[in-house]
């Protein structure tokens, strides 16, 4: 009925029951909500919301973390945070919440548990801040709606107003019209924070070039965007207005420092930014933090060459390829054959056959490692991704941030799907790729173990094309 009034989503909200019971109610809802188009968002329950094909979940305080939320569910899912406090909001921003849910706004009798009711100064103080959707919920009427959404609610989730109504459909009816009629929405879609959070992106990474191309006050604009924050943030910390300020440059010329040897390749400015506020107790430890960026990340773009090999550079790759293997023996306990070598039997292809891709990394003209890209996908799930076949960084230039830089050119390169393969030994490996393949789809990803006659370790799945490199093109061939 409610969809029939025009509700856009309905969450499957069920405290009591067997999962079994569980699962049946909410695929029945899933059936309705799927033959009308509608979303369904599940409370509570990521087995749940994956085990009916659900379009998310929604998380409370006390339920699965948002950031492991992230990692276990899909990236297409959309995820749902109850935060109540700036800094609650901020941290599941973080770590990828599409919306936030807050409230409640009023009284409500729907939830014993619930807080005192928030008002609507806390909701719009709260939606200037979370610069994503916030849903608002608790006590909300047709009579309220309006001024729910004025004060900056994207949308309004109810219980009573509808399930309590002697004509849900007509009460659904008028709540949507209020919120129509309040023509405040800031974002085209319901759950559009991802989208949002990547159009931001995107406008980031235009100024951090344009920056980088000699237009100095695009720094300035890039900082505008987040100037409130860092200052709301650090005053709050700090408690004087003169530090907090002072504070602010201080963080400002560390974000500068960050852009001008490396762009945002480490990630986003927010996400950077919202790391640096939501995380640390102190101003002065994220200052540290910050400043810890900027030591780890030393190799600096303008020496640092990728080309694609040529097949004139094939034995380059080969005896690059031996290091790697040699390296990898550990792990793979493979032998050298009696000439003294590991070989590697798929090189040729990279001339012969399409879409197998070769790289070589230089550094100041040096070579420092190399990456090979091709079609075959490990897991059926990931039919037609890239998998990043091999990759390697020369002993030298490891840990200095090349290997990073170098592996997000190299998969911004190729749109689309992406899978990368790490066997179970290689613990530094893994955590490398966890790092990038996080930072790349801020922490859109899934790591999952298969199948051993698959693969003997972690394979880590996602979505490419959202995050561009800041590796500039002019230094690749
Ligand atoms: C849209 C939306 N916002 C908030 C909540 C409340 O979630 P939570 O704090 O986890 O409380 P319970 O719903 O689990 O009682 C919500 N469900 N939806
Ligand atoms: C689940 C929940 N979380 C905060 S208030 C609330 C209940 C909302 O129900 P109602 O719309 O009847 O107040």
């Amino acid at each position: 009925m409610a969809i029939e009034g025009g509700a856009d989503t309905i969450q499957f909200r069920q405290k009591d029951g067997s999962t079994r019971e569980l699962v049946e109610s909410a695929q029945a809802v899933q059936v309705v909500c799927a033959e009308h188009g509608v979303s369904l968002v599940v409370n509570d329950r990521a087995d749940l919301a994956l085990a009916v094909g659900a379009a998310g979940a929604h998380f409370g305080q006390d339920d699965l973390p948002i950031a492991v939320g992230r990692r276990i569910l899909p990236p297409k899912m959309i995820i749902g945070a109850s935060a109540r406090t700036e800094e609650k909001i901020l941290e599941a921003i973080s770590v990828g919440a599409d919306y936030i849910g807050f409230g409640p706004i009023y009284q409500t009798s729907s939830k014993p548990d619930a807080e005192l009711p928030k008002g609507l100064e806390a909701l719009r103080r709260m939606s200037e801040i979370a610069q994503c959707p916030i849903i608002a919920i608790g006590g909300i009427t047709a009579e309220t709606a309006y001024e729910v959404i004025r004060s900056g609610a994207h949308g309004i989730a109810v219980i009573s107003a509808v399930c309590a109504h002697a004509d849900p459909v007509a009460a659904t009816r008028h709540l949507w019209g209020e919120i129509q009629r309040a023509e405040n929405r800031k974002f085209t879609y319901p759950y559009c924070c991802g989208k949002l959070v990547m159009d931001r992106i995107v406008e980031d990474e235009m100024l951090v070039a344009q920056f980088q191309a000699g237009r100095l006050d695009a720094f300035d604009d890039l900082m505008k965007r987040y100037k409130g924050q860092i200052y709301a943030y650090l005053l709050r910390s700090v408690k004087n207005y003169e530090d907090a300020e002072e504070l602010t440059i201080e963080v400002f010329f560390k974000i500068k420092e960050i852009t001008e040897v490396l762009g945002i390749a480490e990630g986003t400015v927010k996400i950077h930014l919202h790391r640096a506020i939501a995380f640390n107790k102190m101003s002065i430890e994220r200052i540290n933090v910050i400043d810890g960026l900027v030591d780890k990340v030393s190799i600096d773009n303008e020496n640092l060459r990728i080309i694609e090999a040529k097949e004139s550079q094939k034995e380059i790759l080969q005896r690059l390829l031996e290091l790697y293997q040699y390296d990898l023996s550990i792990v793979t306990d493979d032998d050298v054959d009696q000439f003294g070598l590991y070989g590697y039997s798929y090189l040729d292809y990279y001339w012969v056959e399409e879409k197998r891709y070769p790289y070589l990394f230089l550094f100041r003209e040096s070579l420092a490692g190399f990456a090979l890209v091709n079609k075959a996908n490990w897991l059926p799930e990931n039919d037609g991704a890239h998998p990043m076949a091999e990759f390697f960084v020369l002993k030298k230039y490891r840990r200095q941030g090349l290997g990073t830089v170098a592996a997000q050119y190299v998969i911004n390169r190729f749109p689309g799907k992406w899978e990368s393969r790490i066997l179970r030994e290689n613990q530094s490996a893994i955590q490398f790729w966890r790092q990038v393949i996080n930072n790349l789809t801020s922490g859109r990803f899934v790591e999952r173990i298969p199948d051993p006659h698959l693969w003997r370790g972690p394979v880590f799945s996602f979505m490419n094309g959202t995050v561009k490199s800041s590796f500039p093109k002019e230094f690749a061939e």
